[in-house]
């Protein structure tokens, strides 16, 4: 992996010298460089803007949502996904337009609804039955109408680089195509006067290195397309082919560039389109970790070395599982670099463990270093997508502070939580003092 070093061996983001942030706000420290998420964003946007198709391209605020990431999403002509209250409330308070928001979930309450609506948010992924009913007393009860999208599950599940297919949908997400739910939802969404339904949308897996399951994703959904439109004489004007655009963390992912999944994209729909004689819809795609994964660097300070032996050296950082679950959590593999021995030479493999009273909370598990001593900085690249927007306060830790960085300026856009705000939501327990039943 390529880190930006200056001449003296200094791990460099974004023209800043990490240490230099570790030292400003302390760690552990989320760092983003601000530059790259605009350049993931473009490599989409520009893709489809070159050949002339109308598309969507919706930041998954699950990666990780913040006032700050949201506002450069839609700097770079981003549309957003969200799925939950807490998603939404942040890209309100972000001023993301609600026309280009569009709400996901496979549990979607009545609040959640109510607020969508209310809000007239873009597009309500619809995902089950029950959503519908809720999602139709809604808009009698505001008065309004909604564009929805319906999730299908089109058989096809990518296990990152290979692809099983399904014939029995086994997923909680969404209606299932072989069996026919999802005409059926289909059916029931076009009763209703105040929902339109503008297409379909599937979303086959993350961390995926080929185009071959959205290219197969994309038949699913124009065979069934073009079966409604026999049939039922209905054109979708959308196709939402999700999110799932693999990311670099180590040597041994070599994924694709990001044009080039938009690029396989466009053609195979285009090719579809012509197939099927159906009318080029637009394509919409909801990328998270493509957006901002590469893009962040987690910093910790080193504390304890601990030696065993013809077994293994353990260096313990700051933080650990409560800032990326990743590792415990999907076994999930980074690479690491002591941010003030750029150009010194690996001398030794270490493990590096989190804080937590867990033997799980280890972050890598024998990476190559310079010596490590207590008091180094050590960077974990690529934890900029499910790193923050996964964290905990196991153990009671304070979730980290996150700094954004652009043309050699860094500047703070999440505060480190404070053991006060720990406690905020805590009360006292006082016998006798509860409420009679
Ligand atoms: C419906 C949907 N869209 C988009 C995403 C974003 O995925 P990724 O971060 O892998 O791009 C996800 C998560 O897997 C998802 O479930
Ligand atoms: N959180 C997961 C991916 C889930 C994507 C959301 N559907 C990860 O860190 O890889």
């Amino acid at each position: 992996m390529n880190h930006e070093v200056n001449e003296q061996g200094q791990l460099m983001i974004a023209g800043v010298p990490a240490k230099e942030l570790a030292h400003h706000y302390g760690t552990p420290l989320f760092v983003y460089d601000v530059d790259r998420i605009r350049a993931n964003a473009q490599a989409f946007v520009r893709t489809f803007e070159e050949y002339n198709v109308p598309a969507q391209v919706a930041y998954a605020s699950k990666a990780f949502s913040s006032t700050a990431i949201l506002q450069v999403a839609h700097q770079e002509g981003l549309s957003l996904d969200v799925v939950s209250q807490g998603e939404l409330h942040t890209a309100l308070e972000a001023g993301f337009p609600v026309e280009k928001i569009h709400m996901h979930g496979n549990n979607k309450n009545i609040q959640e609804i109510e607020m969508a609506v209310r809000c007239s948010i873009g597009c309500i992924v619809v995902d089950n039955f029950f959503e519908i009913e809720l999602l139709s007393a809604v808009l009698k009860e505001q008065n309004k109408t909604m564009d929805v999208l319906l999730r299908v599950t089109p058989g096809i599940e990518a296990h990152t680089h290979d692809y099983i297919l399904t014939g029995q949908e086994d997923s909680k997400f969404g209606f299932d195509l072989s069996s026919g739910q999802a005409e059926e939802a289909f059916l029931k969404v076009k009763e209703d006067p105040n929902i339109q339904m503008k297409g379909l949308h599937c979303h086959i897996g993350s961390q995926i290195f080929e185009t071959d399951g959205f290219q197969m994703a994309a038949q699913r959904l124009f065979r069934t397309l073009h079966e409604w439109k026999e049939t039922y004489y209905y054109e979708a004007s959308v196709v939402n082919l999700g999110g799932g655009f693999g990311i670099q963390y180590t040597e041994e992912d070599q994924p694709l560039e990001l044009d080039q999944y938009a690029h396989a994209l466009i053609k195979e729909v285009k090719a579809l389109s012509r197939q099927f004689d159906y009318p080029m819809p637009e394509i919409w795609i909801e990328p998270g970790r493509a957006i901002v994964g590469e893009a962040g660097t987690t910093l910790y300070t080193v504390g304890s070395v601990k030696n065993i032996p013809d077994v293994r050296t353990y260096i313990s950082v700051d933080g650990g599982m409560t800032d990326n679950i990743r590792p415990a959590l999907y076994n999930a593999k980074y690479e690491a670099a002591l941010t003030e021995k750029m150009k010194e030479p690996a001398e030794n493999k270490y493990s590096i463990a989190g804080k937590c009273c867990e033997s799980g909370d280890m972050l890598i598990w024998d990476v190559a270093l310079p010596a490590v001593e207590h008091g180094d900085t050590l960077a974990v690249f690529s934890t900029g997508a499910y790193g923050y927007a996964m964290a905990s306060n196991y153990n009671r830790f304070q979730k980290p502070a996150v700094v954004f960085v652009e043309n050699g300026e860094h500047q703070l856009v999440v505060q480190r939580e404070s053991y006060q705000d720990m406690t905020r939501l805590d009360l006292s327990y006082e016998k006798g003092k509860g409420k009679e039943k």
